[in-house]
């Protein structure tokens, strides 16, 4: 069925760009909201993304539009590609006008100051708002070339996701629905930090059986993590956990994983993340998962180990070497009820 009023994508990024020309193949109205008036008439103009999304074509149906509240207006349904870092000073100038409004995160962050999720920074933002995320193994750039993928929308409003199912779910893009959005929001964003671990070892000319240690233990790391804040481990298990986790810590197309490369390849953090360009989230989580999984007493070893790396200057000979030495734990937590772990 076709939404009576456009859909709004905000954000003029990989991603947001992705969705954005998913909508209009499946047959909607789209306005894309970007800061950049040039970018938006380059794209009015030429039909491609200037700065991201090189070569993909843009869709006639997606409108690139630099109003936010002309935007709002308009639309209904907004999906929200934002870098996480921007997502609470775009969008609360802006809150009266979000009340009523299906609002759904595309964004793979935690804020700052607040360990707060995106999704709980619109709740906070806009209580009169229907709120809902999106995650999954969608590398932005394999969306836009459509090769086959798979998401999740995640609400405790049914009704939602079913929009969200009814507008997005496309030939080359199935859309599974969750009701544990904390859980989906939070695969997303956690596994980030690992993709970095992931495009590091692979530098370091580390071979497949490090990646798939590595891979391994960072799912147990993070879904120790999650429950300890409250998430189903189940959630862990699905396209937005370890779904997102493999893909990302296996692809140089990941931005998170390229940074990393370029760690290992003996760059500073700081121009490892100029290199690159575009938002890799991971950095920034790294930092607040660190100083949260210490204030709560969870044990991260990956986490320790990068962040030491990065910002307690120490080498990564030192820190693989710790990691590998230490103490030898249960391989899977959460069979075994009988204190086994
Ligand atoms: N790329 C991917 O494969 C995927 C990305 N995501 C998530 O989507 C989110 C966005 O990522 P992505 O689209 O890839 O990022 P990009 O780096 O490709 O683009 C970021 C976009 O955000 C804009 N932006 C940055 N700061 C502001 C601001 N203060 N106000 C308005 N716009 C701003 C940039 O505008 P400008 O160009 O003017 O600087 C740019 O359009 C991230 O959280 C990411 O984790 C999720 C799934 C897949
Ligand atoms: O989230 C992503 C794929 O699902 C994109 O990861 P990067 O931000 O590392 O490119």
């Amino acid at each position: 069925m076709t939404e009576q009023r456009p859909i709004a994508v905000l954000g003029g990024g990989s991603f947001g760009t992705a969705v954005a020309n998913l909508l209009a193949e499946n047959g909607h109205a789209v306005r894309q909201w970007m800061r950049d008036p040039e970018q938006a008439e380059a794209i009015r103009v030429h039909r491609e993304n200037p700065r991201y999304l090189k070569g993909i074509k843009i869709h006639p149906a997606v409108e690139p539009v630099t109003d936010l509240l002309e935007t709002l207006t308009a639309c209904d349904l907004c999906f929200v590609a934002l870098p996480s870092s921007a997502l609470r000073s775009v969008l609360a100038p802006h809150a009266e006008r979000l009340a009523g409004k299906l609002l759904v995160s595309l964004t793979k962050g935690i804020e700052a100051q607040t360990f707060k999720l995106m999704s709980e920074i619109l709740e906070e933002i806009a209580p009169q708002a229907r709120i809902g995320v999106l995650s999954g193994p969608n590398l932005a750039r394999e969306v836009a070339e459509h090769a086959l993928t798979a998401t999740v929308v995640a609400s405790e409003d049914e009704e939602l996701c079913e929009r969200v199912q009814a507008v997005l779910h496309g030939r080359t893009f199935r859309v599974y629905a969750s009701s544990d959005r904390f859980g989906v929001e939070l695969g997303g964003a956690l596994k980030n930090v690992y993709a970095i671990i992931a495009g590091m070892a692979v530098a370091l000319g580390m071979g497949e059986n490090t990646k798939s240690m590595l891979i391994t233990r960072a799912l147990a790391e993070m879904t120790r993590f999650a429950v300890n804040q409250g998430a189903n481990p189940m959630t862990f298990l699905g396209l937005a956990g370890v779904g997102d986790l493999i893909v990302t810590c296996s692809s140089p197309k990941s931005r998170n994983y390229q940074v990393g490369f370029a760690l290992g390849q003996g760059l500073s953090l700081e121009d490892a993340v100029t290199r690159l360009g575009e938002v890799a989230e991971g950095v920034n989580t790294l930092k607040v998962l660190k100083a949260k999984a210490q204030e709560v007493g969870v044990y991260m070893p990956l986490v320790a180990g990068l962040h030491a790396i990065l910002f307690e200057g120490r080498t990564l000979n030192q820190v693989i070497e710790l990691l590998m030495r230490a103490e030898p734990k249960t391989d899977v937590d959460f069979i075994s009820t009988s204190g086994f772990n």
